[in-house]
């Protein structure tokens, strides 16, 4: 059934919301500036990244999402120059990395671990052994020193006594814990993370996310992940960047992005994650009052950006009093309030407006989903 909407209404957000949430800026970690990426095969040139624009901070951990073939992992594997950019600039720490010799490259990729969706670790090795590679690459070749590294970061990543298990013998959430375990040993100052739970069962995905997080914490890590899992982003980023066909769509604290999605491919992203109306309010709401009993029916959206708590009182109060609640689903992100009500309200066009201006600082969007005739009316 068609559902009549009225004018979306749009409250600008805040930038004393914003502010008033934002503590120090920590300093400025990774910088893209103005980086493309084209694939060239024979005839076929694909831009998968188009002049993205980007800085990361110290100890942040930050999002990429985007559709399938965004460019998300295009992206991230320009941050340790396994795909170099075609034009623009990766600066870590201020240096231009295009500008490393191979010397610099090593020392670049030891300074920046990496953990995958299905794990990557070497199944005839054991899980010592795989945790061993890293080091005996980079040329370190003191046995006590890496069995001692090794058993350190086991007992972090909660596999203490695995080191002479083979990978076949462990859970999906154990491999990638080796496979944290294993992008740490060389003590990286950041972690990227390729689709690292999408591999793994809810439960699992919930303790290695966990894990990232307290990694993050301790051990002051800078993280970038991409991920095609919403959850995943609402749960440990501080901020997300939208890619949409190789160019940033949109960027911000997850609260806002998720709250207030602005881009037509993160309202996409995030859609599955809407609570639906219910079918049998659906089905009796029409464009127009049928009579003098209809009742608005409308959607309140808060965002974080208008008000820190919900005044269900004062809510109720300035609509006249007379306010139904039919659907609602609040929740909080980053400490700020996210979600809608679905409510009835006993007026129709322009008094319904009037009303709903009088919720302005309260709510951050209203939409107004049409009219529906009460049961008991
Ligand atoms: N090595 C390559 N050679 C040619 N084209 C490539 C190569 N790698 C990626 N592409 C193309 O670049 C575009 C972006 O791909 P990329 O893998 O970065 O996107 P993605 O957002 O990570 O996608 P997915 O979520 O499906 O993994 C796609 O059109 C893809 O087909």
């Amino acid at each position: 059934m068609n559902i009549a909407v009225a004018p979306y209404r749009k409250i600008a957000p805040s930038e004393a919301a914003y502010s008033q949430k934002t503590s120090p800026r920590p300093p400025l970690h990774l910088r893209l500036e103005g980086v493309s990426k084209t694939y060239v095969s024979g005839q076929r040139r694909v831009e998968a990244l188009k002049d993205i624009n980007l800085d990361i901070y110290q100890g942040e951990i930050f999002g990429i999402i985007g559709r399938s073939g965004a460019g998300k992992s295009s992206l991230i594997r320009t941050l340790n120059r396994l795909e170099d950019a075609t034009t623009g600039k990766v600066l870590i720490n201020g240096v231009d990395i295009q500008s490393l010799d191979t010397g610099g490259l090593v020392i670049l990729r030891r300074r920046i671990g990496m953990i995958f969706q299905h794990f990557n670790l070497l199944s005839s090795a054991t899980v010592f052994e795989n945790l061993a590679l890293p080091l005996k690459a980079a040329g370190i070749r003191d046995k006590k020193r890496i069995r001692q590294r090794a058993q350190e970061l086991l007992r972090l990543v909660g596999l203490e006594g695995k080191e002479d298990v083979y990978p076949s013998r462990l859970s999906g959430g154990q491999k990638q814990r080796v496979g944290i375990a294993r992008a740490l040993m060389l003590d990286p100052e950041i972690l990227l993370c390729d689709e690292a739970t999408s591999a793994l069962d809810p439960e699992t995905t919930q303790s290695i996310l966990s894990l990232i997080k307290e990694i993050n914490k301790t051990l002051k890590l800078t993280v970038v992940l991409i991920t095609h899992e919403m959850s995943v982003i609402s749960q440990i980023c501080d901020r997300v960047a939208v890619l949409e066909d190789g160019a940033l769509a949109e960027l911000g604290p997850v609260w806002r992005v998720f709250g207030r999605p602005e881009h037509e491919a993160t309202q996409a992203l995030l859609a599955p994650l809407k609570p639906k109306v219910a079918d049998d309010i659906a089905q009796a709401i029409s464009a127009t009052p049928a009579n003098s009993t209809s009742r608005a029916i409308v959607k309140l959206f808060f965002d974080g950006t208008a008000a820190t708590y919900l005044p269900l009182g004062i809510l109720s109060q300035r609509l006249g009093g007379d306010l139904r609640l039919l659907q609602s689903g609040i929740g909080r992100l980053q400490g700020h309030p996210q979600g809608e009500l679905l409510v009835s309200l006993p007026y129709q066009q322009h008094e319904l407006a009037q009303r709903l201006e009088t919720i302005n600082d309260l709510i951050s969007t209203v939409e107004v989903l049409g009219y529906a005739v009460p049961a008991n009316a």
